[in-house]
C-alpha cells in the first residue's frame, strides 16, 4: 500500500505527474508532496490536494515511492541530498532522460528497486504513454508501479535498453504531434478557417484517428486507403507532402532526437 509519494521537482513534468496521480482518483491512501526550490511557484498546486514545500528531506521521509524529476544533471546531488532520509523499502524513481539505472544505483550507494518511467506531459489529464524499465526490483514492485500508472493513461514495461527511444517516440512525441497540429491549423487558416476553429478541427481530427488505430487496432495504412479516393483531393495532397520530405522529416526528427540522448550531452 502506498501512502506517501514525494515528487522532487515541481517542474513541468513534476506538476504534471503530481496532477495525474491526484486526478486519477489516487490508488494509493495518503498524501502527494511535490518539493521545489522557489516554492511560490507551486502553490496553486495545493488547490488540487497536493501538498509542496522546499525540504526535499523532509518530503522524503517515509515516502513510499520517490519521483525524481529532476534535470538530469542535477539527479546527482538530489540523490546525495536526499539518501538520509530515505527509506530501504522505498520505490525510487527516476524521469531523467539519457541517466541510466546502473549509474543511479551508483549514486544511490549500489541500492536496488530502481525504477525509470518516461510518461509524457498528457499525464496530467490521464492520457500518457507511460514507458517503464525497472531495475533490480520484485515483480511485486514492478507491479505496484504499474498500478500507480495505469489510471493516468496507457502504461508499458519495456528493456531499459529502449527507453531512449521510448522517450523520443512519447516524451518528445506530444511536441512532434502538437507541431503537426500547428501545422494543419496554419494550412487550414490559409483555406478559409478563423484560427480557433482550424484549431478545433485540426485536433479533434488528430484525435479521431488516433482512435482509429487505438481502438479499432487497424493499420494506419489501412485507414488511409479509406480516405484515399482514386483521382481524388487526398491522394494529391498526401503526395505532394511526400514529395516534400513529410515522412522522410518526421523520422530525421525523430532520430536526429535519439542521437542526442545517445551522445548524451551532460547540461540538458
Ligand atoms: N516525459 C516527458 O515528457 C519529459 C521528461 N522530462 C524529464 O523530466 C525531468 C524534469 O524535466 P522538466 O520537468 O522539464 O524540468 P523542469 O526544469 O521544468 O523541472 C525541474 C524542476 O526541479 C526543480 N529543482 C531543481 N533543483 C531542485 C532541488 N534541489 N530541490 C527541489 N526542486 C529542484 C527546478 O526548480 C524545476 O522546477 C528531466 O530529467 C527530463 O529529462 C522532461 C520533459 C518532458
Ligand atoms: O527535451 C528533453 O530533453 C526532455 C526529455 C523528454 C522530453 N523532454
Amino acid at each position: 500500500m502506498i501512502n506517501k509519494i514525494a515528487i522532487i521537482g515541481g517542474g513541468n513534468l513534476g506538476a504534471a505527474i503530481a496532477k495525474g496521480l491526484v486526478k486519477s482518483g489516487k490508488p494509493f491512501k495518503g498524501e502527494v508532496i511535490v518539493t521545489r526550490r522557489r516554492v511560490h511557484l507551486i502553490k496553486s498546486l495545493e488547490q488540487e490536494g497536493i501538498s509542496v514545500g522546499q525540504d526535499n528531506l523532509k518530503a522524503v521521509e517515509n515516502a513510499d515511492v520517490v519521483i525524481l524529476a529532476v534535470k538530469p544533471y542535477q539527479l546527482e546531488d538530489i540523490i546525495s541530498e536526499i539518501q538520509p532520509a530515505l527509506s530501504d523499502e522505498a520505490l525510487l524513481i527516476s524521469l531523467a532522460a539519457g541517466v541510466d539505472s546502473q549509474r543511479i544505483s551508483e549514486m544511490a550507494s549500489g541500492r536496488k528497486s530502481i525504477f525509470r518511467v518516461m510518461p509524457n506531459t498528457a499525464i496530467s489529464i490521464g492520457e500518457s504513454m507511460t514507458c517503464v524499465s525497472s531495475y533490480e526490483a520484485t515483480e511485486e514492485q514492478d507491479a505496484v508501479i504499474r498500478e500507480l500508472f495505469e489510471p493516468t493513461g496507457t502504461v508499458q514495461f519495456i528493456p531499459e535498453e529502449l527507453m531512449a527511444s521510448a522517450t523520443v517516440l512519447a516524451a518528445c512525441g506530444i511536441a512532434f504531434a502538437l507541431r503537426f497540429i500547428r501545422a494543419a491549423t496554419q494550412g487550414g487558416v490559409e483555406i478559409g478557417f478563423g484560427s480557433d476553429l482550424a484549431l478545433k478541427i485540426a485536433s479533434q481530427t488528430v484525435k479521431g484517428a488516433a482512435e482509429l488505430i487505438i481502438r479499432g487496432e487497424a493499420h494506419p495504412e489501412a485507414e488511409i486507403d479509406k480516405v484515399t479516393t482514386p483521382r481524388g483531393i487526398t491522394i494529391s495532397g498526401l503526395n505532394e507532402m511526400e514529395h516534400q520530405g513529410f515522412s522522410s522529416a518526421l523520422i530525421k526528427g525523430l532520430i536526429t532526437s535519439f542521437e542526442k540522448i545517445e551522445n548524451g550531452s551532460k547540461k540538458r
